[in-house]
């Protein structure tokens, strides 16, 4: 079976999956039997295009790459130009929709009703998109439950980095009772390049958001609201306790300075903005803070846009993660991974 896709969204991470599928489509053909054809992407600002007999990846980046617009890829019999999402979703013949446009961190809109339709018209949604998981899981699992369609979120946290498989596969049968951890790459990046490279703060911000790891606005990234989705997320997915945003407390990094870095390092010690959920008899405690962690702290030797997290279970004892938490084709792979498991499932049935 060849899976059809539809892309919400076509900038850092969407490039970073076409990329993917372009450079490995042999290889995921054969060993994992896996073939799949993007259809549709529909951009806020990139333009929209739909062909029902697949789209030519080379040739849509390169079109993209030169003329910055989607739109001026060449007129093919039966390509469709300028639909809006909605009608993406609703009318393409894709049976999947990669959802990787940008995370609204006061609603999660348009992505939830991004997700809504999807699932409305009988269609899978893989996405990287923390709004939608954060504010609305409950609703939107059931929603994909009652469709009979496959919900995928890894990279909405800590990237391509199995954050949220590892825990729910493999750790199973746990009971995980605090989760600590790095689980934003930009603010990490920065804290980083300000200690071992005495860049300035704002230079750090900028060369995050040249490399693709921050926000569309990095305020969510700095003020830890980002981290804020993702602990949201983890307490949700993995500890299964329905904690919402609001209930987290919250401080990000954009008040640190150079001489705050240096007084750390003199008391052997480092910044880390820190994510804790820890469960008690009411349900689960979380916060975003900055800390000073000592450098014997698992979490102090966390560098650059690595992330990292650790498990408390009552079986195993700590269990930590740690890998790539930012970047495009680290979180293109995180959608190839929920595509490969929907087809890995669909064979299963099919068996
Ligand atoms: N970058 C990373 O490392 C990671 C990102 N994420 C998440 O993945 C998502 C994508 O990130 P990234 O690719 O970096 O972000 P970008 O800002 O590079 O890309 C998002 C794209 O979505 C488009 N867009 C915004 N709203 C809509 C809409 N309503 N309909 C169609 N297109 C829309 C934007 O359009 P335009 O700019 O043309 O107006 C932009 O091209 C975000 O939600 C982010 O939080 C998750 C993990 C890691
Ligand atoms: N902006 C985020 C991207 C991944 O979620 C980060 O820096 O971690």
């Amino acid at each position: 079976m060849v899976h059809k896709l539809a892309f919400i969204g076509f900038g850092v991470v969407g490039q970073g999956l076409a990329e993917i599928l372009h450079h490995k489509k042999e290889a995921l053909k054969r060993d994992e039997n896996f073939e799949a054809q993007i259809v549709a992407i529909s951009d806020f600002m990139k333009g929209s295009i739909y062909q029902p007999n697949g789209l030519d990846i080379e040739l849509v980046l390169k079109t993209l790459k030169e003329t910055g617009n989607l739109e001026n890829y060449p007129e093919t019999t039966g390509l469709i130009k300028g639909w809006d999402s909605i009608t993406t979703i609703c009318e393409s013949n894709a049976d999947t929709i990669i959802e990787v446009s940008y995370t609204d961190v006061k609603t999660g809109q348009p992505a939830i009703n991004h997700c809504k339709s999807a699932f409305e018209h009988g269609k899978n949604v893989v996405m990287t998109n923390k709004g939608p998981v954060a504010l609305a899981y409950k609703e939107l699992s059931e929603i994909a439950e009652q469709h009979g369609v496959s919900w995928g979120f890894e990279g909405t946290v800590m990237s391509g980095t199995p954050a949220l498989r590892m825990p729910n596969a493999t750790l199973a049968g746990n009971d995980i009772t605090e989760i600590r951890g790095i689980l934003n790459g930009t603010t990490n990046y920065i804290l980083t390049k300000m200690e071992n490279e005495g860049v300035t703060y704002e230079e750090a911000l900028k060369e995050a958001q040249a490399l693709g790891y921050a926000e569309a606005d990095p305020t969510s990234d700095v003020e830890g609201y980002d981290a804020r989705y993702k602990i949201v997320i983890l307490s949700n997915y993995v500890m299964k306790a329905p904690l919402t945003v609001e209930e987290v407390s919250c401080t990000g990094i954009s008040s640190i300075t150079a001489k705050d870095i240096e007084e750390a390092k003199i008391e052997g010690k480092r910044w880390k903005l820190i994510a804790t959920a820890r469960k008690d008899q009411t349900g689960v405690i979380a916060s975003i803070a900055l800390e000073k962690v000592d450098l014997d702290d698992p979490l102090a030797s966390i560098s650059g846009a690595t992330n990292a997290i650790t498990y408390e279970t009552d079986l195993l004892g700590a269990v930590t993660l740690s890998g790539a938490g930012a970047g495009k084709v680290e979180t293109g792979f995180s959608l190839l991974i929920d595509l490969i498991t929907i087809a890995r499932q669909k064979q299963t049935v099919k068996l």
